[in-house]
């Protein structure tokens, strides 16, 4: 490895440590990759909580965030047509809303025009705060979600799916039933949060929503297996090292400072692209 000595300081040479990091994503065997059950998924955030000290507000605002950066990188603003970069995130009663959330607030000041559909509220003061910050940043929120998804086709460039996440267990109850099944039809892109809402958790859905951007948090759970769409991202980035090995997490690593790293597609994984 290159090194410069600058007085008594030693530094590596600029753009070594990025040619390291690309070489061990590129090492990595994604066939090998982890894939969680619901109850791991929920047992590792359990453990963020409580072993570890996490509050939920801190590890939502990143994971929001990386799904923000995601959705950016995958969904460039100055490639939107509608009405400059308009989005509508569709927020659900639990933590997966909460992401929503905060991933809304970082698009907007990213330079999207987030609107936010937010049916059920729980009354807690951490979603009644974030509902009180998007509303400081001009987001509307809708009173109802259009039955027809063409019109939802006609407004938005993206739709951000955070209904549920993995805490799911189907079938969907009559109150978002009717919801996933609008956004089933609808014809721009749709970009879901740690599972695609409406999915089985472990199984998938086969004839279920078919997002075109998936961003699995902390690890892609084993629904992710059937996910078809264009792009995969891991976002997250809070597990302690101590934590990964106890469950034995095989996931590559993020580059440099990033807090999201692409995943391979299932077709290239399995080697039929
Ligand atoms: N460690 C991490 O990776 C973190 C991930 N985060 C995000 O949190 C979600 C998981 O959040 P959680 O609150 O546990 O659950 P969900 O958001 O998935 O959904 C729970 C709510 O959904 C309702 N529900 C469940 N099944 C159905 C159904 N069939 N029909 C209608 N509604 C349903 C459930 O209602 P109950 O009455 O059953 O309680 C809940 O209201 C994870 O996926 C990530 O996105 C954290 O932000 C940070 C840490
Ligand atoms: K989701």
């Amino acid at each position: 490895m290159e090194r410069i000595t600058v007085n008594r300081f030693s530094f590596r040479r600029k753009g070594s440590h990025k040619k390291k990091d690309e070489a061990k994503e590129n090492a990595f065997d994604f066939s090998k990759m982890t894939h969680l059950s619901q109850e791991e998924a929920q047992q590792i955030d359990e453990e963020l909580f409580t072993e570890y000290a996490f509050s939920v507000d801190q590890l939502m605002e990143l994971a929001g965030y990386s799904c923000a950066v995601a959705i950016a990188k995958t969904f460039p603003l100055e490639k939107m047509t509608r009405d400059s970069g308009a989005i509508l995130v569709c927020c659900g009663p639990g933590n997966n809303g909460g992401d929503g959330m905060v991933a809304a607030r970082h698009l907007k000041l990213f330079g999207y025009k987030p609107s936010i559909f937010y049916p059920k509220r729980p009354n807690k003061p951490l979603f009644q705060s974030l509902v009180k910050q998007c509303e400081g940043m001009d987001m509307p929120f809708l009173s109802f979600l259009p039955s027809e998804a063409s019109l939802i086709s006609d407004s938005y460039n993206l739709v951000v799916d955070a209904l549920f996440g993995f805490s799911f267990k189907g079938p969907p109850r009559s109150d978002f039933a009717s919801v996933l099944e609008t956004l089933k039809n609808v014809e721009v892109p749709i970009a879901s949060i740690d599972v695609p809402s409406g999915w089985d958790v472990e199984k998938g859905c086969e004839d279920g929503l078919k997002p075109e951007l998936l961003i699995s948090l902390t690890a892609p759970k084993l629904c992710a297996k059937l996910f078809n769409g264009k792009t995969h991202y891991l976002g997250g980035r809070f597990i302690p090292k101590s934590l990964a090995q106890k469950y034995e997490l095989n996931l590559p690593p993020y580059p440099g400072t990033e807090c999201v790293v692409e995943l391979k597609s299932n077709a290239e994984i399995n080697g039929s692209d």
